[in-house]
């Protein structure tokens, strides 16, 4: 899929100021942007339900606005809402979709099985959808947008509001999604989420693509990247660990460690080091690690400052 030159504006404020980009086929494409920075529009240009200004969109090669019935077939869209029937079964539901895209009876019947069991959905084939956990709502959701066998599958925030287990295996649901073929057009605000899955990477700030790359390269651009990953046997303040350690610029906390930027690594090591065995704690864990795509992206957004020169 490539956009040229897209733009649109909302009355006289611009929304989209002339972007292009290019979606790689076969892979997960992370769209990245602050709040407001276009992407639903983007997306909502892209599968019709919006009118763009000027600019030119071709999905597998086929223009949206000269071809918008062949493009919504080979489009699959998941809202961050469910746009499903609660009253009607798992099964019914992706029936009636299928309909809608004009799907002969025998292949809905083999596409609802294959998604079924794609989704481990089969023992619901039967339940309302309003009786659904909100995790396996989400994948039932996802099953129906794939209803059609879209080339492109366009995915708003997917695991938005899921526990831990639930947003794990709707991840690997989008793996599996991938590895059959479809490309995936992620949009979310989870950057640990974008760093998992996806294999390039494109950052929008108000309305104007200012990096695509891989996320090695994202993360290739800051500058000032060295972070230490601490694990400690028992809890210490922030306040406490920064007094102790001159060389760390900011912590924070991540899945149970410290994550800490320091400007000096050794100096950072000997006094977190001096900290934990003042403290009386065990040192569980320390490796060096890169910035990742979170901090990189914040580098782009907000502290210009963070990237090396040439990407200022
Ligand atoms: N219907 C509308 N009327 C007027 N302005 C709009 C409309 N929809 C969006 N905008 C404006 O266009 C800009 C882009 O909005 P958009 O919803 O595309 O951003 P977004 O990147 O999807 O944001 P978010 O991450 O918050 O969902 C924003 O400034 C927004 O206020």
């Amino acid at each position: 899929m490539a956009v040229r030159d897209l733009v649109k504006n909302y009355g006289s404020a611009p929304a989209l100021r002339g972007l292009s980009f290019e979606v790689p086929q076969g892979g997960i494409f992370a769209y990245l942007g602050t709040n407001g920075a276009g992407k639903t529009t983007t997306i909502n240009i892209i599968s019709g339900l919006l009118a763009k200004d000027s600019g030119e969109i071709k999905v597998c090669g086929l223009d949206v606005n000269q071809d918008p019935v062949k493009v919504k077939e080979l489009i699959g869209v998941v809202p961050d809402d469910s746009n499903l029937y609660p009253e009607l079964t798992c099964a019914r539901n992706l029936d009636y979709l299928g309909e809608l895209y004009g799907l002969d009876r025998q292949t809905r019947e083999e596409r609802i099985q294959d998604l079924l069991e794609l989704f481990d959905l089969k023992d619901r084939a039967k339940m309302p959808f309003r009786a659904l956990s909100r995790g396996l709502k989400r994948r039932l959701v996802l099953a129906a947008a794939l209803i059609h066998n879209p080339e492109i599958l366009f995915l708003d925030e997917p695991t938005i509001g899921l526990d831990v287990p639930s947003a794990r295996a709707l991840r690997n649901h989008i793996k599996s999604i991938n590895q059959k073929g479809t490309t995936i057009f992620l949009t979310t605000h989870n950057l640990a989420e974008a760093e998992a899955l996806a294999d390039t990477v494109c950052i929008l700030i108000k309305g104007q693509v200012v990096k695509m790359g891989s996320p090695d390269e994202i993360r290739g651009q800051v500058e000032d990247g060295t972070y230490l990953k601490l694990g400690l046997s028992g809890e210490i303040e922030e306040k406490t660990l920064l007094a102790a350690c001159p060389a760390v610029q900011k912590a924070s906390r991540e899945n149970g460690f410290w994550r800490l930027k320091v400007d000096n690594l050794n100096q950072a090591l000997k006094q977190s080091l001096g900290l934990a065995e003042a403290e009386n704690l065990a040192i569980q864990e320390v490796s060096v690690e890169r910035p990742n795509l979170e901090e990189a992206f914040l580098a782009y957004v907000e502290n210009k400052g963070a990237l090396k020169e040439g990407e200022k």
